[in-house]
């Protein structure tokens, strides 16, 4: 009987009227803003999706492309409660069916799906300040650890792929954890902390002004388990890793261009640093830094490719690299971490090492006893506990004589993983032989491992610490010499 001017009319007044006596407020999150897919739907789905899947009866069920979770959900027009800081919050799923649309740029989905958000008025400043951002974090999180994580590497000669992006990326299904890791429990868990420290260091990194990353040089005799580490610390925090191969970029710029391509919350790896880069042009041939060293001279004179005999004809110069580590493209993007291996340490430049670029250095030593006692774990499910007093003992004895690495003694076990004690036997023959071998050759000059690992370890420091700062003086002083010739000229 009303016409519709007049229907639309009284409804709006019934709102208003009831708006004014109502003591909640109501929020409308839809699916699409206009045309556009609005992020705040999307997160408020996932969010909810924690706490439906245990109190609801009804629920949708997704799973997202490249996600290894499923998704609860609110079925259609359902509703749930949900408590922030002791306020009780009323969210309902509405869907209703779309009018059928003339024309469209953009065909929009048959339903209107949005999510209603019910707070009381007094509330409404508190909600809005916290509980949106809550929920946003929340979300971002329970994405990352539904989803697969991947594994980016460079495009062969730079080339784009065709959404013009630099990278290519795989799912990564790396199995390793720092619980399958053999190292020192000490150090594995001093790691551990660090890691953490760093993923929920955000509001300490903003307070001292420090980009929001950090670097791990991980050093050590290949088969050691740098790159097991690498993946373990990837798995431990739910990042992503891009593999750098330095050798196929051809220059700073490029360089550049792949670090501002990369997502936050990552692992940037070089693997190899010293085969990727020379870093040895800097040193004179006695192994002292040269006097003339300066940025300008690491332009010059050090260019990729020749630390393993390969010219790889690109053009990255050192200036270039640490630039990416820490320079200020270094901060477009924010929690990244940067992990450099190397099988030889002392060729790399001190500049890249220092505290800032390589925040923590990582030694991945020869299988200590500590170590084996995990390998041993891990590949024939024994604890040491329940191996022969003696038996542990003459291991004991041996491995650090034996100087092994992880990887050669997992070939052991693997071998014989069905049949324990004879896996324990012969990787106790294999122990005594390496041991006798390294004996009789010398290597070992009377020192145990430990001790000459902790020499190495000291020795680097040493170098570092008596390196970094005559280098920032020599740069100076290079940088005011040629500031007086220039004036001179
Ligand atoms: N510390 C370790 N803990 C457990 N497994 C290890 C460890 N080190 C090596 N391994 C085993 O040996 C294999 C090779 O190790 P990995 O590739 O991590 O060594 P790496 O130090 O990176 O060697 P490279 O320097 O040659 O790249 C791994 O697949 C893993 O199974």
């Amino acid at each position: 009987v009303f016409p519709p001017e007049l229907r639309f009319a009284s409804v709006k007044l019934f709102y208003r009227i009831f708006h004014c006596f109502s003591s909640y407020c109501y929020f409308d999150i839809t699916e699409i803003d206009g045309v556009n897919t609005n992020e705040l739907y999307n997160a408020v789905q996932l969010y909810l999706s924690s706490s439906v899947s245990i109190t609801g009866n009804r629920l949708s069920l997704t799973r997202a492309v490249n996600s290894s979770g499923f998704t609860f959900g609110l079925a259609n027009n359902d509703s749930i409660v949900d408590t922030f800081n002791g306020v009780n919050v009323l969210w309902e799923h509405v869907v209703t069916q779309r009018q059928a649309q003339t024309f469209s740029w953009r065909p929009l989905p048959d339903e209107k799906r949005g999510f209603t958000l019910r707070i009381k008025k007094k509330d409404k400043s508190f909600i809005l300040n916290s509980y949106l951002d809550y929920i946003m974090e929340r979300a971002s999180d329970i994405r990352r650890n539904n989803q697969d994580r991947l594994l980016y590497t460079n495009s062969r000669g730079g080339s784009l792929d065709s959404r013009g992006h630099p990278w290519e990326s795989v799912p990564f299904k790396h199995p390793s954890t720092f619980d399958t890791l053999a190292m020192d429990p000490h150090k594995k868990k001093e790691i551990m902390e660090d890691l953490l420290d760093f993923a929920n260091g955000q509001s300490f990194y903003h307070k001292t002004g420090r980009a929001w990353k950090r670097g791990y040089l991980l050093y050590g005799p290949p088969g050691t388990g740098k790159s097991s580490m690498i993946a373990a610390m990837a798995n431990f925090l739910g990042y992503d890793i891009y593999d750098l191969e330095l050798t196929e970029v051809h220059n700073n710029s490029e360089l550049r261009k792949l670090l501002m391509k990369t997502s936050s919350k990552s692992i940037i790896v070089i693997e190899d640093i010293d085969c990727s880069i020379n870093l040895t042009g800097r040193k004179n041939n006695n192994g002292s830094v040269s006097v003339s060293a300066s940025r300008s001279y690491y332009d010059s004179e050090i260019r990729a490719g020749g630390g393993c005999g390969e010219e790889g004809g690109n053009n990255i110069t050192l200036s270039g690299l640490l630039n990416f580590t820490d320079g200020l493209w270094s901060c477009c993007g924010s929690e990244r971490i940067f992990v450099f291996t190397t099988n030889h340490i002392e060729k790399l430049d001190p500049a890249l090492l220092r505290s800032g670029r390589m925040d923590m250095h990582i030694f991945m030593s020869y299988c200590s006893f500590p170590a084996l006692k995990i390998l041993l774990k891990n590949y024939l499910g024994c604890e040491a506990c329940e191996l022969e007093e003696s038996i542990l003992k003459q291991l004991e004895e041996v491995v650090d004589v034996a100087r092994m690495t992880p990887a050669d003694i997992s070939e052991v076990l693997i071998k014989n993983r069905r049949k324990k004690e004879k896996a324990v036997e012969e990787l106790f023959e294999t122990l005594k032989l390496r041991a006798e071998m390294n004996e009789k050759s010398g290597v070992l000059r009377g020192k145990n491992v430990v001790e000459e690992e902790e020499e190495e370890e000291e020795q680097e420091k040493r170098a570092l610490d008596s390196e970094s700062p005559k280098q920032e003086s020599e740069i100076e002083d290079n940088c005011k010499e040629e500031e007086e010739e220039k004036k001179i000229k």
